[in-house]
């Protein structure tokens, strides 16, 4: 549903999926072109004037027959990423313009055009529930990504991002909304119809797209420490490989990144 005006529509969909679990079913969405306190990752704010960018959150139920297993839900921010990829590339831009910035950032010609934020819920449901058959938690995963639309350099909050019409794509919140949503249910279907297995074309659809792949990088961890090297590839569970100067790999896995960065301090 598209909404008027909301604090975060993560917050929306995991606060009305936590009231009616039953209620919410895979790629159920709710948006807003008014997002008044989006989240980022690790904590920080997603901002963007009224009007300028779409807010969008995409929930999808794990865990229960026919549904993505837990284990692989990780891999959903990812299929966001490259169904976005898809959808500025379907309005206008140029074959390879737009790249996944491993782990949750779409860029457009080398600046971040979107981010996107995954959070687990799991809620407990209702005894009766349970008791006529229910099973006895109800858990799913929302993605939200926010699309820089029409914000202009001095509407941006970092000069290291963009926007579509800055880069010369003129779309409305609406059309970017349907085309995503186009994207997002088509290769959601893949996925499924390869029965969750990410290694049977995902990975492969990701690894195309990643713009960090065959680049020196480096990835910052929680602990303060760096990992400076290669980027050589994205192993099944979705973990970037970094290959380090004395020739050791690093497995580092989305939850604990705090910055990607080249080696040379621009976008990977
Ligand atoms: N509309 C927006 N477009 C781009 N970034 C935004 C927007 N609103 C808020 N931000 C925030 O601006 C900051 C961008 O900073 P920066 O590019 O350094 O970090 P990042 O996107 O997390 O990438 P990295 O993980 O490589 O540092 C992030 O905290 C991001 O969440
Ligand atoms: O780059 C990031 O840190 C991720 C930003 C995610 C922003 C989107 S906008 C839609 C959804 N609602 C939120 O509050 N956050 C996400």
């Amino acid at each position: 549903m598209m909404l008027e005006s909301c604090s975060s529509t993560n917050a929306f969909v995991g606060e009305q999926f936590r009231a009616d679990p039953a209620s919410w079913n895979t790629l159920d969405w709710a948006a807003t072109g008014d997002q008044t306190s989006g989240t980022g990752r690790l904590g920080r704010a997603w901002v963007a004037p009224t009007g300028t960018s779409l807010a969008l959150s995409v929930f999808f139920r794990v865990d229960e027959p026919g549904e993505i297993p837990s284990h692989e839900a990780a891999w959903l921010s990812v299929l966001c990423a490259l169904s976005l990829t898809r959808t500025i590339e379907e309005l206008g831009a140029a074959s390879d313009a737009a790249r996944l910035k491993w782990p949750n950032d779409v860029l457009l010609n080398g600046k971040k055009v979107a981010g996107i934020l995954a959070q687990f819920h799991s809620v407990l449901n209702p005894r009766e529930a349970v008791a006529s058959g229910e099973r006895e938690t109800s858990s799913g995963v929302v993605v939200g990504i926010g699309t820089n639309i029409s914000l202009t350099h001095e509407q941006l909050p970092v000069r290291t991002a963009t926007s579509l019409a800055l880069e010369g794509i003129e779309a409305d919140i609406d059309r970017v909304c349907e085309v995503f949503l186009s994207h997002i249910r088509s290769d959601f279907e893949k996925l499924k119809a390869s029965g969750y297995r990410t290694s049977v074309w995902l990975r492969g659809a990701v690894k195309e797209k990643l713009s960090s792949l065959g680049l020196d990088v480096c990835a910052e961890l929680p602990n303060g420490r760096h990992v400076i090297g290669e980027c050589v590839d994205l192993d099944p569970d979705g973990a970037l490989i970094v290959e380090t100067a004395d020739g050791q790999s690093h497995r580092i896995s989305a939850g604990d990144i705090v910055h990607l960065r080249r080696s040379d301090g621009a976008y990977a």
